[in-house]
């Protein structure tokens, strides 16, 4: 199968000493949902306003499907974009604001009555497609800002921390709602976010930026469950993260297990034993998260953050405690 994108060695520059984004190589297939995740900074947006025109490359190259875009006006790319403010047309209707690109391309009226219609339908907005923006939940408006990107049928839709200023319910709801829209309607998309849950949740595969680079990508379980650095490891909630120097961690080797040339270990904190094994820590924080109460032991390895059921007996502030960590649970990082 031919590359429906693909970057190559895309180099984005906004006149600093040090490039936003540098030599990006990525390719994705026609249908499929890639995340870009990483941290502030770390170019996700600078990329998205590349491929979709709003930014000239110093250098590199953007193909999409089979054309070179790489110098095509933002317009004429059929590139369909989302950011998270909305910005609709507040003096139009619900419906006016999604046939808003149909009306510029000149679609008949018929036509644009027919697509809207059923975009709306799949967004779930129907019944309010006679109201004004300024009459929606966010949640709603957030929608009809994704229905009249759907409406002129992109070849591409990038989403931009499409839901980050959702509640957490109304994200939670979204979520699925573009999931659905996703498996319905087979768009290629490709959705920013810094949350990691999102991520997961969303994507066929997830391509993880550092610095103006790719640091890892992956399917959600191979980011998830096999992190190639502490970067990663650190970014997807394995909290305890060390460094090892010659196999060894603050030079101590980790029992019962081989650690090769890793450059780093990690452990969740749910993997952390309690109560039990040859290290010790003193309790100096403890968080009741609902099911579980997280701990943080400051030890000679540094700060470690164990879990431990909430219907087990709690641990005070001050106490020592035993702890492993256990090979089960580990994970081995090529790099830093
Ligand atoms: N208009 C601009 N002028 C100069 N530098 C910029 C501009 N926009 C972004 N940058 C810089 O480019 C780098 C990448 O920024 P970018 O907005 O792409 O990051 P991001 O990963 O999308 O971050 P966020 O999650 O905060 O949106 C950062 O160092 C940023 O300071």
């Amino acid at each position: 199968m031919s590359d429906f994108l693909k970057l190559e060695k895309l180099t984005l520059n906004y006149g600093g000493p040090t490039p936003a984004v540098e030599n990006l190589d990525f390719s994705m297939q026609a249908s499929e949902l890639v995340a870009l995740l990483g941290p502030s900074g770390c170019g996700k947006t600078t990329t998205m306003r590349a491929i979709a025109g709003l930014m000239k490359p110093a250098s590199g190259t953007i193909m999409l499907d089979n054309r070179d875009i790489t110098r095509v006006p933002a317009n004429k790319r059929g590139v369909g974009l989302v950011f998270q403010s909305y910005a609709l047309f507040p003096h139009l209707s619900v419906f006016e604001n999604v046939a808003f690109g149909l009306r510029l391309a000149r679609v008949s009226s018929a036509d644009i009555k027919r697509r809207v219609d059923a975009v709306l339908a799949s967004v779930g907005l129907s019944h309010l497609a006679d109201r004004q923006p300024r009459e929606l939940s966010g949640g709603q408006q957030q929608r009809v800002a994704l229905a009249r990107s759907i409406v002129v049928e992109p070849k591409l839709l990038l989403l931009d921390e499409p839901l980050s200023n959702l509640d957490a319910r109304l994200r939670l709801e979204m979520r699925s709602e573009l999931s659905r829209l996703q498996d319905e309607l087979g768009i290629t998309m490709i959705y920013v976010t810094h949350d990691q849950a999102e991520a997961l949740a969303l994507a066929d595969r997830i391509i993880v930026m550092r610095e103006g680079r790719i640091e890892q990508s992956g399917t959600p379980e191979d980011i998830y469950e096999r992190p190639v650095s502490i970067f990663v490891a650190n970014f997807m909630g394995f909290e305890n993260c060390f460094e090892l120097t010659g196999g060894k961690l603050k030079g101590i080797a980790p029992a019962g297990f081989e650690t090769g040339s890793a450059a780093g270990i990690a452990w969740r904190p749910h993997a952390v034993l309690l109560g039990q094994g040859a290290h010790k820590g003193t309790v100096v924080g403890a968080s009741y998260l609902g099911q579980v109460v997280e701990y943080l032991l400051s030890t000679p390895l540094g700060d470690i953050k164990a879990e431990a059921l909430a219907s087990a007996p709690r641990h005070g502030m001050g106490e020592e405690i035993a702890f492993d960590l256990p090979q089960a649970g580990a994970v081995l990082l090529a790099r830093r």
